[in-house]
């Protein structure tokens, strides 16, 4: 099988002193909801740095903020306050979105939201479409992506003859479709049974490394977060803060069989207890 051409990670570039930004950087990241019945303070002074090629785990009850930070990281949703950069750039600008800033992201949700009237390539090649590219191009990186992510032969097939798992390897090739430097994934498997959610990890693990991505992957699950994270960072609720920064050293690719060993156990473990200490008494 021949290695598609991903392309997704392009050099960052380093500013006129030589300093070479992180992929991602959050400082002082804060957001408020108001609505006429309610205020909510959902993310509180969030601070991180995301290197090139990073992948990073993001867990923490529910309700802690984990798809509110993704929302804003994807230019869906305005910080209160607070900057946001890629590679620099700032993408918000008070309520704005600097929309050059955005084509850089990939972004997969739990629900694979694909076009049941489109084939898996042209759900895949969409972003493309939109943006203009003409239909050789857009037919080569179908094909390419299919490849990827393991639906080569699927090509034709319509969303409706997909399992799950499936659909949101679509998703996941569609993402990738315009090279994005970005990958921010929200609970992408919360929806399969857990021997696909399983096997998911695995392909998962292997495209984003083929693909060279800096991932920020929102999960519920543990075991998920630790088995694919480069690290795991956890929020605490209301307002979500970023309480622990757990560094995963096991080396890559990680075998399932990893999940059994004492170290990682440990470690998940570790998070667990974390996690079970934010419980209100
Ligand atoms: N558009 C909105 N308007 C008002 N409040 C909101 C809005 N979006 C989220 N919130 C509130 O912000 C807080 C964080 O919500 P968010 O969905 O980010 O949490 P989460 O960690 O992703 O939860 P879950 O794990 O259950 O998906 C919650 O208290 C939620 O009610």
């Amino acid at each position: 099988m021949s290695t598609p051409d991903t392309e997704t990670t392009r050099a960052v570039p380093a500013t006129s002193d030589g300093h070479v930004p992180p992929k991602l950087e959050l400082v002082g990241v804060d957001k408020e909801f108001r609505t006429r019945r309610a205020y909510t303070h959902a993310l509180a002074d969030i601070n991180l740095s995301i290197s090139d090629g990073e992948f990073v785990s993001v867990i923490g009850r529910s309700g802690c903020g984990k798809t509110t930070l993704l929302r804003m990281l994807a230019g869906l949703l305005a910080p209160t306050t607070g900057q946001i950069l890629i590679e620099g750039r700032s993408l918000w600008n008070g309520t704005r979105v600097d929309t050059s800033v955005v084509s850089q992201l990939g972004v997969v949700f739990q629900e694979a939201n694909l076009f049941p009237w489109y084939s898996v390539a042209d759900n895949i090649a969409l972003p493309l479409k939109l943006r203009g590219d003409p239909k050789t191009t857009r037919h080569h990186r179908a094909h390419e992506l299919a490849e990827l992510v393991g639906l080569a032969g699927y090509e034709k097939a319509y969303p409706r003859e997909l399992s799950g798992g499936m659909r949101q390897r679509v998703a996941i090739a569609r993402a990738l479709s315009t090279h994005p430097t970005l990958l921010l994934m929200d609970e992408p498997f919360g929806a399969l049974d857990a021997l696909t959610r399983e096997r998911m990890n695995l392909e998962l693990q292997r495209i984003t490394q083929a693909a060279h991505a800096t991932v920020v992957f929102i999960t519920h699950d543990i075991t998920e977060a630790v088995f694919l994270g480069d690290r795991v960072i956890q929020l605490t609720p209301r307002p979500g803060r970023i309480a622990d920064t757990q560094t995963i050293p096991f080396p890559r690719p990680r075998h399932i069989d990893l999940q059994t060993e004492p170290a990682f156990g440990a470690i998940a473990r570790h998070l667990r207890h974390a996690l079970d200490g934010q419980d209100q008494p």
